[in-house]
């Protein structure tokens, strides 16, 4: 099979501070993306700076802060995009497209597998899905807000074989480099840890939204997914190909684990939450590496009005999440039996479904 890969560009790289698009700048990365699919590589682009492109050609200033000002900047600036990409890759014979996807796409698993079915007939045809956020219907919370995370959930829905974002810094740093030039650049991560959390910092552009921090949130959710990640720069001819190569300026992220099934990436990524259990050491060692169902007696506190069938959020006695999974009793039952040995449970309740409070099939753990 050809081998996927996934590029997302940041607005920092395709936009100046005062606003309007680089139109360079979208040359140079068209020419990267179509050397690479004119070396048989499927490409997918997810693109921001449509807000960044637009407003200045609406008037504001700056980057505008209010939602409606950044939704009719985006729409403006959406279309400037797509001209000035496609403009450029039909230099090369390719063919491009837009697709705009929100985060309640991906909570819809009928939408979802809507868009991969659209995503999966242009690659059959040869064209580059050009993606972004549909800002104009996305309201705050509903947001991405950055595109780290939606270009992690797309490379997920495609199992891509590599995601590759791009950005003004070549990589992550012990420290935001831009607050202090003696941060040294880690070029591998094997395990996203609180310790790489804890260096990554915000935008460092007017322009660009989340910063490292989103990256890494990003990477994380690819590498849960089996994508390992490239995070930095490319501004030379073949840089691109340099970088997936492994030879880039930038920090690579190791991926765990093979490709998650879509019902596992749902459950991870796109459910909502109804309540809590609190799990004792026990029950982590079995969930984390015993790779074992969760049973009563190793769940010590529940939260939330959930319902079986519903999906609860896990965590340790310090908070730590440790993943999420489809639970077998109502938060009114699961109170009657938390801590207890299973014996104690079949006498306890009239009839038993089934003993386990999340079975492993219905489980994903969501620490590194
Ligand atoms: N530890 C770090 N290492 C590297 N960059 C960092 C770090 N912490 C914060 N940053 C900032 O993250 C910025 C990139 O993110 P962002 O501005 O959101 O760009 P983009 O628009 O490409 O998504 C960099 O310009 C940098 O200032
Ligand atoms: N959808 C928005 C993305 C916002 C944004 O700034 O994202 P990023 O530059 O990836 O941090 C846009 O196109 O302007």
């Amino acid at each position: 099979m050809l081998r996927r890969i996934v590029v997302k560009i940041g607005s920092s790289s395709l936009t100046s501070s005062e606003g309007g698009l680089n139109r360079d700048a979208v040359q140079y990365y068209a020419n990267e993306l179509a050397n690479l699919m004119k070396a048989d590589l499927q490409l997918l682009l997810v693109t921001s700076g449509a807000v960044a492109a637009g407003f200045r050609e609406i008037g504001y200033p700056e980057r505008p802060k209010l939602l409606h000002e950044k939704q009719a900047a985006a729409a403006v600036g959406q279309a400037l995009l797509m001209q000035n990409y496609r403009e450029a890759l039909a230099e090369h014979g390719i063919s491009a497209a837009q697709v705009l996807l929100t985060r309640s796409d991906f909570q819809n698993r009928k939408r979802t597998g809507n868009a991969s079915m659209a995503i999966e007939e242009l690659l059959r045809q040869n064209v580059l899905p050009i993606i972004n956020e549909n800002d104009t219907v996305s309201i705050d919370e509903l947001k991405f807000g950055d595109n780290d995370t939606l270009s992690a959930l797309v490379a997920n829905l495609i199992k891509a074989d590599h995601l590759i974002i791009l950005t003004d810094m070549d990589g992550l740093y012990t420290k935001d480099p831009r607050i202090d030039p003696s941060a040294s650049r880690i070029n591998r991560v094997t395990e996203i840890t609180s310790d790489i959390y804890a260096i990554a910092g915000g935008a460092g552009s007017s322009v660009g939204t989340g910063g490292m921090r989103s990256k890494i949130d990003a990477a994380k959710v690819a590498s849960l997914g089996g994508v390992p990640v490239f995070v930095g720069k490319v501004d030379q001819p073949g840089e691109l190909r340099a970088a997936l190569l492994g030879d880039g300026r930038g920090t690579y992220f190791e991926a765990h684990g093979a490709a998650l099934p879509r019902k596992k990436q749902w459950l991870g990524f796109f459910s909502t939450p109804f309540g809590t259990l609190t799990v004792d050491a026990g029950a982590e060692e079995a969930l984390i590496h015993g790779g074992r169902s969760l049973l009563p007696v190793g769940v010590k506190q529940t939260t939330g009005h959930f319902h079986t069938g519903d999906v609860v959020e896990v965590v340790n006695k310090a908070g730590e999440v440790l993943g999420r999974g489809i639970v077998n009793y109502d938060a009114d039952q699961m109170s009657d039996i938390l801590g207890l040995p299973s014996t104690e449970v079949i006498k306890k309740m009239e009839s038993v479904h089934r003993l386990e409070v999340i079975h492993r099939d219905e489980w994903i753990s969501l620490k590194a």
